[in-house]
């Protein structure tokens, strides 16, 4: 319940968490080395951009939960990290959209006109109208890179003026794009036939250095670029000299590589550089929004379970769906029966989730399944989040598969273990809304409750086995709750899963292994 906010994020984050009983702490600008030294302190962590959350913080946040960005980008936050560590990152998306783009547009007035430099002049006693010869808006081509939430309403408010709006997203369909007036084009068509470029993007590792000497090359003469969207995307020095040289007209910049901006920035010393200082959205009412929405999100969260905004968890999102919960039980205890069974490493893991209902939580219950295995086979932590990250840290090769349907049950889910030729198997499933149940083992088809205490192991099937097991049970006063038996298509080799009520000692164990034809007793702890 303790939370610290940084980067002046707006009071009224603070005002609802504290109303919903968080103990909230506020340092709205904070060293590296102070947030290194308190971080160990809270579990959760609201920041804007200016907080770099890195690996290094994430570790030293042994309480750390939930980290919440008062914004759009995350790209200050090491979600890598804060998902190997089973934490929530969540944003505020829409909340700071308007304000951006609203900046945006006007940053491009502004490159086309100089409205500061004009401004600076101005106000320095010099009254020069040839020096600031502008071009228009109207008829000309805006190429919008990153048809997101802000890029659209860029658009929409471009083409009033005017332009004809041109696109390239890969997330975004032609359909969608068509119906907002927007031609969505590769890449480098973009580039060819812009008049103006806006950046919409996040960044990442397929938008870090986009804007370069080799895309310059492909612009028009005099292009005026637009970048509100992350530093990084643009290639600053590639920039500057593109603007030294002509070929790039004028350029709008609100972010930068590094940020606050190096004053020795060459861009900073160009004539045609329009910079502001990372004010996108910072307007009242986008910051208002912003602070309200990541409160409200921690408070859903906290009371409700939902998980509005978070952008690493989407398999704890699904856990949330009614009905889905047994399953995930279910694929849990599978997992921590296959665990049991064997002591062989896992080298790969297969889940197959038989059934449509199962088909869009397939990532879940493969979570859940590996939770289960992880659990008894390691000693980490491990949540559906960071689960994925642990089993390919284990060395584990994952794969998920879906059947439409199974012959024998309308819903399945089966987890094979393979490490070279070794293989086994475990499959299950849920009567009704919650009786969970393991219905086979290998090739055996065998069916009991997975839970408590239950002795399993191979016998010959023989006359004989059974009578002295339970025997053996009690000599050691151990009550048997049920019996499980199947045995092969060939009737010579049977499985047997007995669960008993009370501890199961390995002297126990030891004697069930000495009965003649009885191999491989494993006790499972479910
Ligand atoms: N300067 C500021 O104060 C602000 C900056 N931003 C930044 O603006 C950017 C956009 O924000 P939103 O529209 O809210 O995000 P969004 O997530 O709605 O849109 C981002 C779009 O970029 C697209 N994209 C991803 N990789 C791409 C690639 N390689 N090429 C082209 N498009 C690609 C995605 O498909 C998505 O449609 C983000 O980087 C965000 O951090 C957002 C708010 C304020
Ligand atoms: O939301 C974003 O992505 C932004 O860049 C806004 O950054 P800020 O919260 O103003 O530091």
């Amino acid at each position: 319940m303790k939370v610290l906010i940084t980067d002046g994020v707006d009071p009224q984050c603070a005002q609802i968490l504290k109303q919903n009983g968080f103990e909230v702490t506020e340092i709205p600008k904070i060293s590296k080395e102070e947030l290194k030294e308190i971080i160990g302190n809270f579990d959760k962590l609201i920041v804007r951009s200016a907080t770099k959350v890195t690996a290094e913080i994430i570790e030293l946040g042994k309480k750390l939960k939930l980290i919440g960005r008062a914004g759009a980008g995350v790209d200050n936050i090491d979600i890598e990290a804060a998902t190997r560590n089973g934490i929530i990152v969540m944003n505020t998306p829409g909340g700071n959209t308007i304000s951006a783009a609203e900046h945006t547009c006007g940053m491009m007035l502004a490159a086309a006109r100089q409205i500061p430099q004009a401004t600076a002049e101005l106000k320095n006693g010099k009254w020069d109208k040839k020096k600031f010869m502008g071009v228009e808006l109207d008829g000309k081509t805006l190429s919008i890179i990153g048809l997101g939430k802000i890029g659209r309403e860029v658009a929409f408010r471009m083409q009033a003026f005017g332009m004809k709006t041109i696109a390239y997203d890969p997330m975004i369909p032609d359909e969608y794009a068509a119906h907002l007036n927007i031609a969505l084009l590769p890449l480098h068509e973009n580039f060819k036939q812009a008049d103006f470029i806006t950046i919409h993007s996040s960044l990442n590792e397929s938008t870090r250095n986009l804007i370069a000497n080799d895309t310059f090359a492909l612009m028009k003469q005099g292009v005026i670029i637009v970048n509100c969207a992350r530093g990084g995307i643009i290639n600053e020095a590639d920039l500057a000299e593109a603007i030294a040289s002509g070929k790039v007209g004028a350029a709008a910049l609100d972010v930068f590589e590094t940020e606050p901006v190096q004053q020795d920035n060459p861009l900073l010393k160009l004539e045609r550089v329009v910079a502001t200082p990372h004010i996108a959205a910072s307007t009242n009412e986008a910051q208002v929004k912003v602070a309200v929405q990541i409160a409200e999100q921690i408070v859903e969260w906290k009371q409700k379970g939902k998980l509005e905004g978070a952008v690493n968890a989407s398999a704890v999102e699904l856990a949330q769906t009614p009905g889905v919960r047994s399953y995930l039980a279910l694929a849990e205890k599978l997992g921590a029966t296959l665990a049991q069974l064997t002591a062989i490493q896992a080298n790969k893991i297969v889940v197959t989730t038989s059934g449509e209902f199962l088909q869009k939580f397939s990532e879940v219950i493969t979570a859940a399944a590996l939770k289960g295995f992880l659990d008894i086979r390691q000693t980490k932590d491990t949540n559906y989040i960071n689960v994925f990250t642990m089993a390919k840290e284990t060395g584990i090769t994952l794969e998920q598969k879906f059947e439409k349907e199974n012959p024998d049950y309308t819903n399945l889910i089966r987890i094979e273990l393979e490490n070279g030729a070794t293989k086994r198997m475990i499959g299950g499933t849920v009567f009704g809304d919650k009786e969970l149940r393991i219905v086979m083992i290998d090739r055996f088809i065998v069916e009991f409750k997975p839970e408590g205490t239950i002795i399993i192991y191979n016998n010959i099937d023989q006359p004989g086995v059974i009578a002295q097991v339970t025997q053996l049970l009690l000599l050691h006063n151990l009550n048997v709750a049920s019996i499980a038996l199947s045995r092969d298509e060939e009737k010579k080799l049977a499985i047997t899963a007995i669960v008993v009520d009370g501890g199961v000692t390995t002297t126990l164990l030891d004697e069930i292994s000495t009965v003649n034809g009885v191999s491989d007793s494993t006790l499972l702890s479910l």
